[in-house]
């Protein structure tokens, strides 16, 4: 908010916030959106389970006429003991260019916290599509998260700014049109996989889960019912 000039960006009515008791704890799930000249959409939610989850997801969208990585977050806790933290840039491209240029820049944090960039192996996700190679990811205790995590999620955040101050906006509107369908891509990936799409059902339901991923979360994604319909 300091930083940018930030305009609230509407969630779908019903998606902002939601209540469960169907889980040992009660359960609250709430979300904020936000957009910017810069940024067109940056979201983040917080389900509160009490001592069984706290998550805190979050993904920010560069403009379209930035053809910048999108900076991903996901820090799951789960009773204390299994805590999951993932942070990244997530490249919209694969290519050695855009790679060096947006993405080796993040080798020295990488490096800087080894303990949180541990080599995990990913179950739902393809580690070589959106993901990079500098990523942190890492399964860790309390303590760390509020030591080391804190100061990696600080450094990732400054570096991203950084990137997005020396960013060059793209003109041509084939290069545009490209992020356009990258950044969908990336929705529809996401949307297709996602690990808490379970998670979401069990404690808001079926119904409420995939108007969740479908129209907030990943909403230029198609659901996959809808495209097998056409
Ligand atoms: C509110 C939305 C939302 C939530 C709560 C969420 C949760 C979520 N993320 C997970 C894993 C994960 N999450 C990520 C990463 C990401 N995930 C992201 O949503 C983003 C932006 C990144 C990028 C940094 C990865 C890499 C894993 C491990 C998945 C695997 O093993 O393939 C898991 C599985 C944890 C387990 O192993 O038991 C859950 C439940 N995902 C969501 O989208």
């Amino acid at each position: 908010m300091q930083r940018f000039t930030l305009e609230s960006r509407p969630i779908p009515p019903g998606l902002d916030y939601q209540v469960s008791d169907r889980g040992r704890n009660p359960a609250t799930i709430q979300s904020w959106c936000y957009q910017c000249p810069e940024l067109r959409k940056i979201r983040y939610t917080y389900i509160d389970a009490g001592a069984s989850a706290q998550i805190m997801n979050s993904v920010i969208y560069p403009s379209h006429y930035y053809d910048l990585p999108l900076l991903g977050i996901d820090f799951l806790s789960f009773g204390q003991v299994k805590n999951l933290i993932v942070m990244d840039f997530q490249p919209l491209f694969q290519d050695e260019a855009y790679l060096r240029k947006y993405i080796h820049p993040l080798q020295t944090l990488h490096d800087k916290y080894p303990d949180l960039a541990q080599g995990l192996e990913m179950k739902f996700y393809d580690a070589n599509q959106y993901f990079s190679k500098y990523l942190l990811f890492a399964k860790t205790d309390p303590e760390t998260v509020k030591t080391r995590v804190f100061e990696a999620f600080k450094d990732y955040l400054n570096l991203y700014w950084q990137m997005l101050a020396q960013a060059e906006p793209l003109i041509d509107q084939s290069d545009i049109q490209r992020i356009v369908k990258a950044q969908k891509d990336y929705d529809q990936y996401s949307a297709d996989r996602d690990p808490a799409s379970g998670l979401f059902s069990s404690y808001f339901g079926h119904q409420w889960s995939e108007r969740f991923l479908y129209e907030f979360l990943f909403e230029d994604a198609v659901p996959l019912a809808a495209v097998v319909a056409k």
